[in-house]
């Protein structure tokens, strides 16, 4: 699904309008009657407080329709018009001299702190203050307004964005509304999955309110959200009369005294996805560990015994090499990691304390393979570009990152995003049971066997990080998130690519 910007939405509100040849009131009434559909199927003719927050833009006009339609189903309703400036939209005019002329409801106007509403912890609260207009910091009674709505401890539904929320930025040390649900119209907003705002949309539910087909279509998104549909169109099935060659060689180097389980765990989840042939390259402390505990793969030893040093590998040129997982950041690690880099002209994977040996020298950023894959967390990403002003500074730079070294970086979190020189891929699926040891070494395995088996190097990121969190899904809804442990993703690979192709009644 496409996430569009504030400016792209603005623009496909007046096309639709026009080709549709409706109003923008019409349009208005169409989008906040579907707001009011899912409030009502929820409350169900609730006996509780519900406290309208509106502001004078057509965010306070959906407002007001939802308000509007909540009185007449028999609702207790208050309004309050948060009147942060005198520029009212025509939606908010209209809408309020309906509200006041059909349900006799008056809203009582806020114009400070002085004006504010007591709101109870069992209020339900409708915060439609601002919406995607919002472009500047707040005046200060507005965010104590905000931190007022936030203390309450009501249950609060946003229209669109919660309030204080940019779509495509952030104004430092502006409170935002803590939603529980944000209903969000037509296509939901980058700032929805981004660290530092992520947390105050709650769960974000996209309304359909029929935007022009054309323009979503056509109209290149600021990033796109992986559902299970894209994911499937993605994988690649085996036909029957094939080999183990036909399905790549994948070299797994890392490892080291007392690290060599991040071998043993992408080793195995590199065969797990489906490549023909992994073998380890790792110091000769690891050989019983490797051979023992990921008995299909093939090992190689450097010659070191406790971690990596130089030495040739007899690659073909299809090979696929993945380097970093527990490594270490020995010198003789790093004179491994630059022969490879002067070496290898296939895609390499580059993790952990091989993302933090190209931080520290630099100058080995030049000698990545074109279309390689960096796979950092958070932290591991900071020692790479440097550090960031707030998520969406982060996210520039991480593309000009991949810019200007031809590589798809893929940054872990709790959302993971995918970036390469095209486009910015969010997957949302996994699970705090994932935070653990060893989930990372998974999903090196896990892309490094899609690399070799001939997925397109972006498309083994996206897909790999997808299946890899689908599969921590599927081990934790036999579980608890706390019980999981890196191996069980491994082992429920084959059952996420599986769900993928299952009718939605056989679905666990
Ligand atoms: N997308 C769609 O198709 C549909 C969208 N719809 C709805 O429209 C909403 C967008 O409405 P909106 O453009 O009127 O903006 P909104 O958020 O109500 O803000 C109001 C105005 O406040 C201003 N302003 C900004 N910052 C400020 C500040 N700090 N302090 C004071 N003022 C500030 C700024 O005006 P400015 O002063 O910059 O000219 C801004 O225009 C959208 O979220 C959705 O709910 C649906 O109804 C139908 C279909
Ligand atoms: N809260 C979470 N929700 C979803 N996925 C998570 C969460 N926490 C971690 N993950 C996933 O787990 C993996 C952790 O990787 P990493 O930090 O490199 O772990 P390690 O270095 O221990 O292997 C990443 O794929 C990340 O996206
Ligand atoms: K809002």
């Amino acid at each position: 699904m496409k996430i569009f910007s504030a400016e792209q939405l603005h623009e496909a509100d007046k096309i639709t309008q026009e080709k549709q040849k409706i109003t923008s009131l019409e349009l208005m009434e169409r989008a906040s009657s579907r707001i009011f559909e899912e409030i009502n199927n929820r409350l169900n003719g609730a006996e509780i407080k519900i406290k309208v927050f509106c502001g004078i833009g057509n965010n306070g006009g959906d407002g007001l329709v939802v308000a509007r339609k909540l009185v007449r189903e028999g609702y207790h309703v208050d309004v309050y018009v948060v009147n942060y400036s005198d520029k009212r939209s025509e939606g908010f005019l209209e809408n309020y001299r309906t509200l006041k002329e059909d349900t006799k409801n008056w809203p009582v106007l806020l114009k400070s702190e002085d004006d504010f509403p007591e709101i109870k912890s069992n209020d339900f609260v409708i915060d439609a203050i601002f919406g995607i207009g919002l472009n500047r910091p707040l005046v200060e009674w507005v965010q104590k307004l905000i931190v007022r709505i936030n203390e309450s401890k009501a249950f609060k539904v946003a229209i669109d964005m919660p309030s204080g929320m940019l779509a495509d930025e952030i104004i430092a040390d502006q409170p935002i509304v803590e939603a529980n649900y944000t209903l969000t119209f037509q296509a939901p907003k980058l700032a929805f999955f981004l660290p530092e705002t992520a947390p105050f949309a709650g769960n974000v539910q996209i309304i359909d309110i029929g935007i022009d087909g054309q323009y979503l279509a056509e109209n290149p998104a600021k990033a796109i959200l992986i559902g299970e549909e894209q994911a499937a169109s993605l994988y690649q099935p085996r036909s029957k009369f094939t080999h183990k060659g036909n399905y790549g060689h994948t070299y797994m180097v890392g490892g080291s005294y007392g690290m060599m389980g991040s071998m043993t765990l992408s080793s195995k989840a590199a065969l797990r996805i489906g490549v023909g042939k992994v073998t380890a390259v790792i110091p000769q402390c690891g050989y019983d560990i490797l051979q023992t505990s990921v008995p299909e793969a093939m090992v190689e030893v450097v010659p070191h015994d406790i971690h990596l040093a130089d030495m040739k590998l007899e690659l073909k040129k299809e090979d696929i090499v993945a380097f970093g997982m527990g490594a270490g950041t020995n010198e003789k690690s790093i004179e491994l990691l630059t022969t490879l880099l002067n070496q290898v002209k296939t895609p390499m994977l580059i993790d952990a304390d091989g993302l933090n040996m190209l931080s520290k020298y630099s100058e080995l950023l030049e000698l990545i393979p074109e279309k390689s894959i960096l796979t950092p967390h958070p932290k591991e990403l900071e020692r790479l570009i440097g550090s960031w002003k707030n998520d969406f500074e982060k996210l520039d730079k991480v593309q000009k990152f991949s810019d200007k070294y031809k590589v798809t970086m893929v940054i872990k979190g709790a959302y993971t995003m995918t970036v390469s020189s095209d486009n910015i891929y969010i997957n949302t699926n996994g699970n705090p049971g994932m935070a653990t040891a060893g989930s990372g070494d998974v999903l090196s395995g896990v892309i490094a066997g899609l690399l070799a088996q001939g997925y397109d190097p972006a498309i083994a990121a996206v897909f790999g990080v997808f299946i890899h969190a689908k599969a921590g899904d599927l081990v934790v809804a036999d579980t608890v998130p706390d019980a999981l442990i890196a191996s069980d993703i491994t082992a429920y690979l084959g059952k996420a690519i599986r769900s993928l192709f299952e009718k939605p009644e056989t679905k666990a």
